[in-house]
């Protein structure tokens, strides 16, 4: 729906007419239907575009007919009795009803004339009909028409008091003054009221008509509040605001109770809230923030105290010293900026049934504030940057009561506010915290200690788990002892009843402890923090002790500190306290003493020793084959148990010594570790070196494993006894067998004589790949093993179990 609206407006004051007003008022009328169109489909720019516009021609219609006493000769002829719809037919909401049936209250107790005008029925029944189902700027004429009506009804109440001081302060409202000023153009305009023969002063000359005024502003203020729109204000019964006052009681009625409701709070003292309205050229109003005690007001247009401004030059100021109510305008500001804020404690004053005039400016201004606050909501560009509530610095400048603790926290405290870290899970915590600095998220310390971490940790436990880990450095730190308690015994009758603190519970050792399922260091961490027992507690309570940690080590850990050998867990079951828990403290009852029945000393707990060990893991197996790489080591641990060592025709497949379990018919189990390959000059760390040696150094005999398919192999077995040797001295003295493997190939039938021609001890030729001779193999492993068991036991040693 495009409408292209030309201006009706003249453009000199004598070009006035009665057929350009009723242009203008057709214009409206088309204005208003093309707004609430475009507020069913959601335009909202072009709902804000035919406003303004529709806002233009209303302030150009007041102006005129402010400053015209032939008003009512250039209006068009009046409706009928019966007319209730909008302009342009529109239909009656309910709302609108009751304005209407105000309206027509007003009339029937005025002067019982007709209803008001065309101009009357468009501004005062349109504009609401706008105003009820938007927000913000349709507010302003909404609300200064619905005025209209009542100020019209009201008509006669205005013969009664008419205060001459109150045309000032009426006038010193700035923007908020033009829409009042409209209203009581209109009941200029309207023929059947009393004010069109008046000067344009007329309808502030009367406090009633102050008050009439407020009622439109109270239903204003209603629908920008309670959003319950005008029809409230037709529901509302209207009773005596002022007894003193005839004619209008009836509208004031109610009046003083709606402000009850919305204002009951009271209001404080008086702040300078130094803001000013400036309607520019386009209807639009401009906040500005100035100085408000001292603000001129200019005349600019005739004589009429009311001024209307459609230009961008013009500019409204207040004068609070001509009129007492600067507390009831400060506070309509207030209010308009934090609508959150109402609680006002003292407001009442401004509506006690004995006041004057300027208690009715007071509920007057509020009726301003809710509505222009309401008005400024919905603009846009250089005014809505103004209109950014709880700015910083105008924060900074408010009274103390228009500040939460919050916020006023923050601004003293003149620091980046940390916001708290369950304050930022909150989805709208920047949404709501806009004046506080940008937030600083905090530094991740506690997250680092709680969620990265641990998912570091897991991430490598998992790395670790993935590779063979023979030794590992652990720091150990035991558990701190509770701090005792330090407290009296007190109870009814018994207030003395002596020191009853308990004692700290002890800290948690830490504990490696073997585990035969654990097969490598690699589940053991490098850190690790036993658990501190617990606060001693009153009434003789003793803290909880610390649970131990226990760190579960394969068999065959040997234990280092500063190179020196401090356990050597090699039996399953063994166990070594690796750091002490901290003692815990005493509470006072330890204390208690002959010399001294109310001690109130007690001594905190201990800290946990602090250790750094070197756990060292050696293959705790029977057997332990040694031989050169792509030998058949792994071939043959598959071959002989339930190993899956990895196998492959290059060297150095095995990196990682693998255990393998022989079982034997009488339930005899034989452990058989196969390591990596060994090289000559693996001593001088050629190949992999010869640490992984470690692993066949618990072992209690060993199978050298020699490739009968290599030429001259006794030159392997040299060479593997040589590198033992320089690994550890008679070394390779221990039982051992030797092991001619791939003897399934014929070079290995022929090299087979010639090694067993240069070796005294007999070897076993048999082959990993086809199963040859393994029964040999076997049987030879069982009688190394008896021989091992029968050695034991003259020691009085247990023999290794698997
Ligand atoms: N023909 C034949 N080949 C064998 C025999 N045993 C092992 N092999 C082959 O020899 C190659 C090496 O076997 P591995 O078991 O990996 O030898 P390894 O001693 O474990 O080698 P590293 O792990 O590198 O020290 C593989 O290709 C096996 O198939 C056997 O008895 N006969
Ligand atoms: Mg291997």
């Amino acid at each position: 729906m495009s409408v292209a609206f030309a201006s009706a407006r003249p453009r000199g004051k004598g070009e006035v007419t009665q057929q350009t007003i009723q242009k203008m008022l057709d214009e409206n009328h088309h204005l208003i239907q093309c707004i609430m169109d475009y507020q069913s489909k959601g335009k909202t720019a072009e709902c804000t575009q035919y406003q303004q516009i529709l806002h233009r021609n209303l302030v150009y219609l007041a102006t005129i007919a402010d400053s015209n006493q032939n008003m009512q000769s250039l209006l068009p002829a009046p409706p009928t009795q019966n007319m209730n719809l909008g302009p342009g037919g529109m239909p009656q909401s309910g709302s609108n009803q009751s304005i209407h049936s105000q309206s027509n209250l007003s009339d029937a107790i005025g002067t019982g004339l007709p209803p008001s005008s065309l101009m009357q029925s468009q501004i005062s029944n349109g504009p609401n009909h706008v105003s009820m189902q938007q927000s913000g700027q349709n507010t302003m004429p909404t609300t200064s028409m619905s005025m209209t009506v009542s100020s019209h009804g009201t008509g006669p109440g205005y013969s009664h008091t008419v205060p001459a001081s109150q045309n000032v302060p009426m006038q010193g409202q700035g923007s908020i003054g033009n829409y009042v000023s409209r209203t009581n153009i209109n009941m200029q305009s309207n023929p059947v009221s009393m004010m069109h023969q008046q000067a344009a002063t007329s309808h502030y000359n009367s406090a009633q008509g102050g008050s009439q005024h407020y009622q439109g502003q109270s239903s204003i203020a209603m629908m920008s509040q309670s959003n319950q729109g005008s029809s409230m204000m037709g529901q509302r019964p209207m009773g005596p605001y002022r007894p003193s006052q005839q004619g209008s009681s009836q509208q004031y009625m109610g009046q003083e109770e709606y402000y009850s409701e919305q204002y009951s709070h009271g209001q404080g003292a008086s702040e300078p809230m130094n803001q000013q309205y400036y309607p520019d050229g386009h209807g639009d109003y401009a906040y500005q923030q100035s100085s408000y005690t001292e603000q001129s007001y200019d005349r600019s247009f005739e004589d009429s105290t009311q001024h209307y401004y459609e230009g961008g030059n013009s500019q409204y100021s207040q004068q609070q010293a001509g009129y007492q109510q600067g507390a009831a305008q400060q506070q309509t500001y207030s209010q308009q900026q934090y609508p959150n804020q109402q609680s006002y404690p003292g407001q009442q004053q401004g509506y006690g049934p004995a006041q004057g005039a300027s208690s009715q400016y007071s509920s007057y201004q509020q009726g301003q504030g809710q509505q222009y606050g309401s008005y400024r909501a919905s603009q846009t560009g250089p005014s809505a940057q103004q209109q950014r509530p709880y700015g910083y610095e105008q924060v900074s400048m408010l009274p103390p009561r228009f500040v939460s603790t919050l916020t006023r926290a923050i601004l003293e405290s003149k620091r980046p506010w940390i916001p708290a870290a369950d304050t930022l899970l909150d989805p709208g915590y920047l949404f709501k915290q806009q004046t506080s600095p940008r937030p600083l998220f905090l530094s991740c310390a506690q997250c680092s200690n709680h969620q990265e971490p641990k998912r570091k940790r897991n991430l490598s436990e998992k790395k670790l788990k993935r590779y063979f880990v023979d030794h590992r450095r652990v720091f150990v730190t035991g558990g701190s002892g509770g701090n005792g308690m330090s407290c009296f015994h007190s109870e009814p009758r018994k207030e003395y009843g002596g020191p009853d603190g308990g004692d700290g519970g002890d800290g948690g050792h830490i504990i490696l402890k073997v585990d035969r399922h654990v097969r490598s260091l690699s589940s053991v961490l490098s850190v690790y923090r036993g658990f501190d027992g617990e606060p001693g507690g009153s009434k003789n309570c003793y803290g909880r002790n610390g649970d131990c940690l226990y760190i579960r080590v394969p068999p065959g850990t040997l234990v280092k500190e500063e190179n020196e050998i401090v356990a050597d867990l090699s039996q399953p079951g063994d166990e070594y306290i690796a750091a002490l828990g901290g003692a815990g403290g005493k509470g006072n009852r330890f204390f208690l003493a002959n010399d001294n029945r109310a001690p109130v000393t007690c001594t905190p707990g201990q800290p946990g020793q602090e250790r750094v060990l070197y756990l060292e893991m050696k293959t705790m197996a029977h057997a332990g084959m040694v031989g050169f790489p792509n030998a058949g080591k792994s071939s043959l641990l598959r071959a002989i148990s339930n190993a899956k060592p990895a196998v492959a025709s290059y060297p150095f497949t095995t990196l990682n010594p693998h255990v393998g379990i022989v079982h034997y018919e009488d339930y005899q189990q034989v452990a058989v570790a196969d390591i990596p390959g060994i090289i000559r000059g693996a001593h001088q760390n050629r190949g992999l070196g010869f640490a992984f040696l470690r692993h066949i150094e618990r072992c209690r005999f060993l199978l050298f494993v020699v490739d009968l398919s290599i030429a001259e192999p006794w030159t392997q077995l040299e060479d593997l006894k040589y590198e033992l040797e320089k690994y550890e001295e008679g070394l390779s003295e221990r039982p051992h067998a030797i092991i001619g493997n791939k003897i399934d190939l014929p070079q290995s039938k022929v090299n087979l004589p010639q090694l067993q021609a240069r070796l005294e001890q007999k070897v076993i030729p048999l082959s990993a790949l086809t199963g040859e001779n393994l029964e040999e193999l076997l049987l030879h492993l069982k009688e190394l093993y008896d021989d091992y068991v029968q050695i034991e036991h003259k020691r009085g040693q247990e023999p290794l179990n698997w």
